[in-house]
């Protein structure tokens, strides 16, 4: 360590009174996705973007009823000036509204923004303090299922001609209708379809394409917000039966007048609006029809997986709880495709470079396509269907023991756990959905480091904690080892493939503190980002203001992707660290032995390799007293000293090579 005072964040990132305190709050709502009382979790679907790539979605974790209010999966309105709104047109897929209250476009920001709208949707908006929106059940929900809300009537092109919702797809409305595009659709399929060069391609834009509608001058037209139109009559749909009822409101919505039919970001009404057609809509949903649906889908899942084979090439990429690769499909067997798991996501054509449908440049898909799918020279991964003659050389499929989701074995690091249930283990120390209540003391099951007795995790204050654990050895980071040398957990696969340019820039972190001690990241870089909305998120008055994510480079990344440290030569020493369990490790570096560190990870992260992650103790952020949120987490007992990033924008090779070293420029402290 170097300097004895240690700037605050506020004064690293110039903050003033009022947006530190939004700062801090907007950390927080991220921050509170891991409070034990939480009941849902980001996750991933393939749902929203016809399983090319992959979205997030929030899902349940515990039941909810009708009129409960999920107050942690909360968002924020932040204006946006016209030059912002049209800055992010372009680009990367914001979640931008528009709010009737403020009178403006409004970016909406936090974990609400995940929550993705169907037309029948389970949950509805609420507003939960200035600025700042919550959400209401408006049906039972079971563990699993996702939450859904109403974004309005056009968001998804006029009467969300282009939604992709459960709904849409039981009612054949939407996107998955198909009296007027010529293409003939089996029942079940997503609205995709190979265009005339063989690229799957999303129905309503080869509709648009044939209509001479889509142009690539039209995609950029920018948003023209000063034509006001009515609204679109307003639609109910039966979800039981899908008939459609349409009446007309009085409000009055900008709508763009670009030649591009409405798209995603195109048009939203404000929560205030949907609310009436929501009413409607729900009076005609039925658990009993939903349900039933439910069953059927996953009955069809059931069949469409029966006598299905995946044939892996060796090198498969992994990620945590998501294995993004290429792969190869036919289209006689999309039927088979559509239906697969999470973990088999994408459709694309052999051996030619995929290309988002409607030229999308939404952050997400730019990410997922850059790495992975557009990179011909991967491995491929076939699908095949129950007549082909298939190899089964590597992997099977499997159902986890806990949550009964079929996945690969590829993709297996806990015996039987899906991926997903791997990580919430990995996390929290419990099996899904569930999450241990302070002073809760659960002993893991099935897992090897209960077998140990070790990892078991307590949760305690700060002051109990340090008193339980022995001191930090060593100032020296490289001389701060691991107590249990012993400790091993499966190696993962290494990513293949190049990493995607990094182009926020931000600092590295070089030291942390912990409680006054040196806790000295050894293994990996920290970067502490200091981002602006463009990127990832914001909080709610200053739009260009900070979002903090201390993200860890993948390579030796002891928290990101699979919590494991990543070597590329597995059971060697990375700076003196033989093993490879993350949370461990983190929590010897920082002196808490087993006492449970918590990684984090926030805004960004659906950009799945950039997973943004602060390390925070677990007695800190998980207490349980939900109604006083704001004073949950407590990031002061954390000062980190940083060294800005001096380039940005390095290539993944770079990013190698130059990992924590030449990019360190001038070094600065900041204490939380
Ligand atoms: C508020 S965000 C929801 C979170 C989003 N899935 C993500 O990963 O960022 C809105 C975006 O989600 C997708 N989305 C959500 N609901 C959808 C629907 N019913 N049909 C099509 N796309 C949807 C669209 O890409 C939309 O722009």
């Amino acid at each position: 360590m170097t300097g004895d005072s240690i700037p605050t964040v506020r004064e690293t990132a110039k903050l003033t009174d009022e947006t530190e305190k939004d700062f801090i709050q907007h950390a927080k709502r991220y921050f509170a996705m891991y409070l034990p009382t939480a009941g849902f979790e980001i996750a991933e679907t393939d749902r929203y973007s016809g399983s090319m790539k992959r979205e997030a979605c929030i899902i349940a974790t515990k039941e909810w009823h009708v009129g409960d209010e999920i107050r942690h999966c909360s968002g924020t309105l932040v204006s946006l000036t016209t030059e912002e709104e049209r800055a992010l047109e372009g680009g990367r897929d914001f979640s931008i509204m528009w709010s009737s209250r403020k009178d403006t476009m409004c970016l909406l920001l936090g974990p609400a923004r995940f929550v993705n709208h169907d037309c029948c949707p389970n949950t509805e908006f609420i507003s939960s303090g200035q600025n700042a929106i919550a959400f209401k059940f408006l049906r039972d929900v079971a563990i699993g299922e996702e939450l859904t809300a109403y974004y309005g009537d056009n968001y998804f092109g006029a009467g969300n001609e282009e939604c992709l919702c459960a709904t849409c797809e039981r009612n054949k409305t939407g996107s998955f209708r198909t009296e007027d595009d010529g293409v003939v659709l089996k029942e079940g399929l997503r609205p995709f379809v190979y265009d005339d060069k063989g690229k799957l391609i999303r129905r309503s834009v080869l509709r648009r394409k044939k209509s001479g509608l889509l142009t690539k001058s039209s995609k950029n037209k920018q948003l023209d917000k000063q034509t006001e139109k009515p609204l679109q009559p307003t639609t109910d749909i039966d979800c039981a039966t899908g008939s459609v009822t349409q009446h007309t409101a009085t409000t009055t919505i900008s709508l763009p007048t670009r030649a591009e039919p409405m798209s995603f970001r195109t048009m939203i009404s404000s929560a205030r609006q949907y609310n009436n057609t929501n009413r409607l809509l729900n009076q005609n949903c039925s658990d009993n029809n939903m349900n039933h649906h439910l069953s059927s889908v996953n009955q069809e899942m059931e069949s469409s997986w029966a006598g299905v084979n995946v044939v892996a090439s060796p090198e498969i990429r992994v990620e945590w709880g998501i294995t993004i690769f290429r792969r190869v499909n036919t289209p006689t067997h999309q039927g088979v495709n559509a239906s697969l798991s999470n973990n088999f996501g994408v459709t694309g054509q052999s051996n030619s470079p995929f290309t988002p449908a409607g030229g999308s440049s939404r952050m997400s898909i730019a990410y997922l396509c850059s790495n992975d799918i557009s990179d011909s020279s991967s491995k491929a991964i076939v699908i095949a269907g129950p007549s082909s003659a298939v190899n089964t050389q590597q992997e099977i499929t499997r159902r986890c023991k806990i949550c009964s989701e079929k996945y690969s074995s590829a993709f297996e690091y806990k015996e039987r756990r899906c991926p997903r249930c791997t990580r919430h283990f990995n996390l929290f120390s419990i099996e899904w959905p569930l999450r241990k209540t302070p002073n809760q003391k659960v002993k893991a099951k099935d897992d090897n480091r209960s077998k140990s007795g070790k990892n078991r995790v307590e949760f305690m204050n700060s002051s109990r904690r340090m008193d339980k654990t022995a001191p930090s050895k060593g100032k020296n980071k490289q001389t701060t080892r691991p107590r249990n040398r012993n400790q091993q957990s499966l190696p993962e696969p290494e990513p293949s493939g190049e990493w995607e340019p990094f182009s926020t820039p931000g600092f590295i972190v070089n030291t942390i503190r912990y409680n006054g001690k040196d806790c000295i990241p050894s293994i990996g870089t920290f970067h502490l980002l200091f981002s602006c909305n463009k990127n990832f998120d914001c909080n709610q008055n200053n739009k260009l203001s900070i979002s903090i994510r201390i993200q860890l480079s993948r390579r030796n990344n002891p928290l990101g992707c699979s919590n494991r440290i990543r070597t590329h030569e597995p059971d060697k020493e990375v700076d003196g660290f033989p093993y490879h369990n993350a949370r461990k490790v983190i929590a010897e570096v920082l002196g808490l032995d087993n006492q449970g560190f918590v990684p984090i990870f926030g805004p960004g992260y659906r950009s799945n390799d950039r997973r943004p992650v602060i390390v925070v103790p677990r007695g800190h952020v998980l207490t349980d007293d939900s109604s006083e949120s704001d004073d949950d987490v407590i990031m002061s007992d954390i000062e980190v000293e940083t060294s800005s990033i001096v380039s940005a924008d390095l290539t993944s090779k770079q990013r190698r090579e130059e990992d924590g070293h030449i990019l360190a420029g001038p070094s600065k402290k900041c204490k939380f």
